[in-house]
């Protein structure tokens, strides 16, 4: 899953001059480097990030979202919180919800199952804008697990079908460096359900915690734990580097593909 951020050019002359056309360039350029799906997100959700208006953010993928639709032919999913956004989104052409939220937003679910697409649910504790003060659990995995099961009862509920339906615990996501490690560790709790789960470690401060190292230093670390994502089941993995996770994930596969006998 390659990551395309729409947000404004901050470097602009002030100006909230849409990042545009460096998103399609990223989109065509992740697409050329193998993506199976591209992630479109018109609000930032990293620690501390502001909360962007719902008819702005509509204004910021649902251009793309529809350009890349109508040039490439490739399933495109919608990273957002609000249901607006996820009808905005599908109407331009995505196929897929991706929400941080697991779909808690008021109007949220209803938007799901009206729309009819698969959606990854994700764990988070808190919203990006307190989710790093201090996170606190007595056991992650089994909260997170917990919280996931819970989220998918009451999507199957509300008639949204067990094959629509995909996993994530939501790393950086109101976790420290011991929970997010813990979570990796055993993230064949989440793999051994039936639903297939999505990780999501790029360049983040899983991988900066460790190596003590800057956003633009962590392709090693993020591949190494596309790698591990991998060989403990995870079947999606998004990324900002696809060409180079795309190699990691082939050479995990291929360990865990090959015969056992000649
Ligand atoms: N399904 C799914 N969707 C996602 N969308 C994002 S945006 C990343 C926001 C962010 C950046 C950096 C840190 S940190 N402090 O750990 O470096 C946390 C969150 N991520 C994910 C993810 O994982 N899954």
């Amino acid at each position: 899953m390659g990551i395309v951020n729409v947000t404004p050019d901050s470097f602009s002359d002030g100006g909230k001059f849409l990042n545009r056309d460096a998103a399609l360039k990223q989109a065509e350029k992740l697409i050329a480097e193998g993506a199976d799906i591209l992630d479109i997100g018109g609000e930032s959700t990293r620690p501390g990030s502001d909360i962007v208006a719902e008819q702005e953010e509509i204004e910021r993928v649902a251009p793309v979202i529809e350009m890349i639709s109508a040039e490439f032919d490739i399933p495109i999913s919608i990273d957002t919180m609000k249901p607006g956004v996820m009808r905005a989104a599908v109407k331009a052409g995505a196929g897929l919800i991706n929400d941080v939220n697991a779909l808690r937003t008021e109007g949220a679910l209803a938007a799901a199952v009206e729309l009819n697409v698969p959606v990854c649910l994700m764990h988070m504790q808190g919203t990006p804008q307190t989710m790093q003060n201090e996170p606190h659990y007595s056991d992650v995995v089994a909260e997170v697990k917990a919280f996931l099961l819970e989220r998918v009862d009451t999507c199957l509920k509300a008639g949204i079908k067990a094959e629509q339906i995909m996993l994530d615990p939501g790393f950086g996501f109101g976790k420290r460096a011991r929970h997010n490690l813990r979570l990796m560790k055993h993230l064949s709790t989440l793999t051994d359900l039936p639903y297939p789960v999505l990780v999501g470690v790029s360049r983040k401060s899983i991988i900066g915690d460790m190596l003590k190292v800057s956003v633009d230093e962590r392709l090693a670390g993020s591949l190494s734990l596309a790698s591990i994502a991998t060989w403990l089941g995870a079947k999606l993995i998004r990324t900002h580097d696809v060409k180079e996770t795309h190699q990691a994930v082939k050479l995990s596969q291929a360990v865990m593909q090959v015969e056992d006998f000649d």
